[in-house]
């Protein structure tokens, strides 16, 4: 990819081979490079060299705004996401798939939650006694790494609600999605150290996908099959009739939407954007109750047993949890995702409205973790402050209808993005991570393995992630029945 001119480089030298250099050193620098280029060219357009491109960086709300508002045809999401994980290699190309997915985790998942709430209470309860509470050690304190464990609660509580039971409760379908995405990641990373013409070659060779879809087919398509085959028999409307992100496709999808190949790949996909992404924000979340018990783990406790006093494992419930709001939003500041947000491929030409001119071929992202960093927008920012959004007066609020929640995006909060593909999942993970943590709190005491300590984060070029290795301390509580 062609180097941009007089655009300002942070982190990278000057010479022959500075690129490739930097992009070695990318790998531990990029979060410390976008951070020097957010103070010194704030509300203007820098580049670095990240793992495989040259990024341009914008921060400040113009041009935020400016990258949220251009049309896909000019600065594309999916175009950069095929980059970012070399889809054509990893996830297949998804390109031309609908996006019907998209509208119905936005409007139809939230919506059904309400209804859907007992069963993935369910299955919270379920998964997290065959991942944690039938490993203690009776009443003593058992020490444990829990980023698998609490992956695993993931995946079969979001499955709950994509595909039912008995699927999303099936070993070998939980393990396929759990390891589809870090197999992703993994192969994309080094497929992107190849130049174009050898990707092809190396893909052959990195791709995870014959092997996950073999393995996703011989689980899911009879599953699929019946599905398909009652809801032919039944037509529209019948008792039973499951309420799932399966059934909403055999409802509202197009026919090849409905073919069952294309159901099983839409499937991997979604699970690839749902789990990770929540898992590892919780497990960042659950580092900090656990390193600080009297401050935040008794505290959230309290509130829990409140509102499920008051109101039991509903729906509702979870939006009075303002303590809780405040602090996994709090994580999606202090940590996030990573260093950069919102990453779109420039498909023709476009100016930002400062001047600089971004050629057609080019990426560029906001600094989103730089943003949540800064110090004029969040008091002292290098400080963890589980409690920093939770304000009492706003009680009786409904809970979108406030700024400062966490599902709320802006352009000072950029975890989730901002606008038009701002993750259409988050209302979903904000109330499944509530309930996880509430869950928690009340059949479990925590600590870490090094008492107090928060295990420091990892960091891979621009993204970051909680450290595997860390363990937690857990004891089993006489869980109250609400
Ligand atoms: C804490 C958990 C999550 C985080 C931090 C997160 C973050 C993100 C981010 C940063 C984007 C891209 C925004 C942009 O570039 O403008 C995104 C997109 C997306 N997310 Fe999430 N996500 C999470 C959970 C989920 C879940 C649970 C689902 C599904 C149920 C989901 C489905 C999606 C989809 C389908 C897109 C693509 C949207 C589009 O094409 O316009 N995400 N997410």
């Amino acid at each position: 990819m062609a180097e941009p001119a007089q655009i300002p480089v942070v982190g990278a030298g000057t010479g022959p081979f500075a690129g490739q250099l930097a992009s070695m050193r990318s790998i531990k620098s990029l979060k410390d490079w976008v951070g020097e280029g957010y103070r010194k060219y704030y509300s203007t357009v820098f580049k670095v060299r990240a793992f495989q491109d040259w990024q341009l960086i914008v921060s400040g709300p113009t041009l935020i705004d400016e990258l949220r508002k251009a049309p896909d045809d000019v600065l594309s999401f999916r175009e950069a996401t095929a980059i970012g994980i070399q889809s054509d290699y990893t996830l297949g190309d998804w390109r031309d798939e609908t996006p019907l997915h998209i509208g119905l985790v936005k409007t139809r998942l939230t919506r059904s939650l309400p209804g859907l709430f007992p069963s993935v209470v369910e299955e919270i309860d379920a998964a997290f006694s065959d991942e944690i509470t039938n490993k203690l050690h009776g009443n003593e304190w058992t020490t444990m790494a829990v980023v698998d464990p609490l992956s695993r609660v993931v995946c079969r509580t979001s499955n709950r609600v994509f595909v039912g039971l008995p699927l999303c409760r099936n070993p070998e379908y939980v393990d396929i999605n759990v390891r589809y995405t870090v197999d992703v990641i993994v192969s994309a990373n080094i497929i992107k150290q190849f130049p174009q013409f050898l990707k092809p070659l190396v893909g052959r060779y990195m791709t995870p996908i014959p092997k996950t879809y073999a393995k996703a087919s011989r689980v899911m398509t009879e599953f699929i099959d019946e599905r398909k085959r009652q809801s032919e028999e039944h037509g529209k409307n019948w008792e039973d009739k499951p309420d799932d992100f399966l059934q909403w496709i055999l409802d509202a999808g197009e026919a090849r939407d409905k073919e069952t190949p294309a159901l099983i790949t839409r499937l991997l996909r979604l699970n690839f954007a749902a789990i990770h992404t929540t898992a590892l924000s919780f497990t960042f979340a659950l580092y900090h109750v656990a390193a600080e018990p009297v401050k935040y783990q008794e505290a959230l406790r309290q509130e829990v047993h409140e509102v499920l006093s008051r109101h039991g494992w509903t729906k509702p419930a979870m939006e009075k949890m303002r303590k809780m709001d405040s602090l996994l939003r709090e994580t999606q500041r202090y940590h996030g995702l990573g260093a950069l947000s919102m990453t779109r491929l420039a498909m023709q030409d476009f100016t930002f409205s400062d001047g600089t001119h971004v050629k057609k071929g080019q990426l560029v992202a906001a600094a989103s973790r730089a943003t949540h960093y800064d110090g004029s927008i969040y008091p002292e920012p290098d400080k963890f402050d589980g409690f920093r959004f939770y304000n009492e007066n706003e009680e009786k609020e409904d809970e979108l209808s406030l700024p400062n929640r966490l599902v709320s995006t802006s352009f000072d909060f950029l975890t989730f993005g901002t606008g038009r593909h701002a993750c259409p999942g988050r209302f979903w993970a904000a109330n499944e991570m509530k309930a996880m943590m509430a869950y928690m709190l009340t059949h479990y005491d925590m600590k870490m393995e090094h008492e107090g300590e928060v295990p420091k984060e990892q960091w891979f070029g621009s993204a970051v992630v909680p450290d595997r290795s860390a363990r937690m301390m857990l004891r089993k509580r006489e869980a109250q029945v609400y």
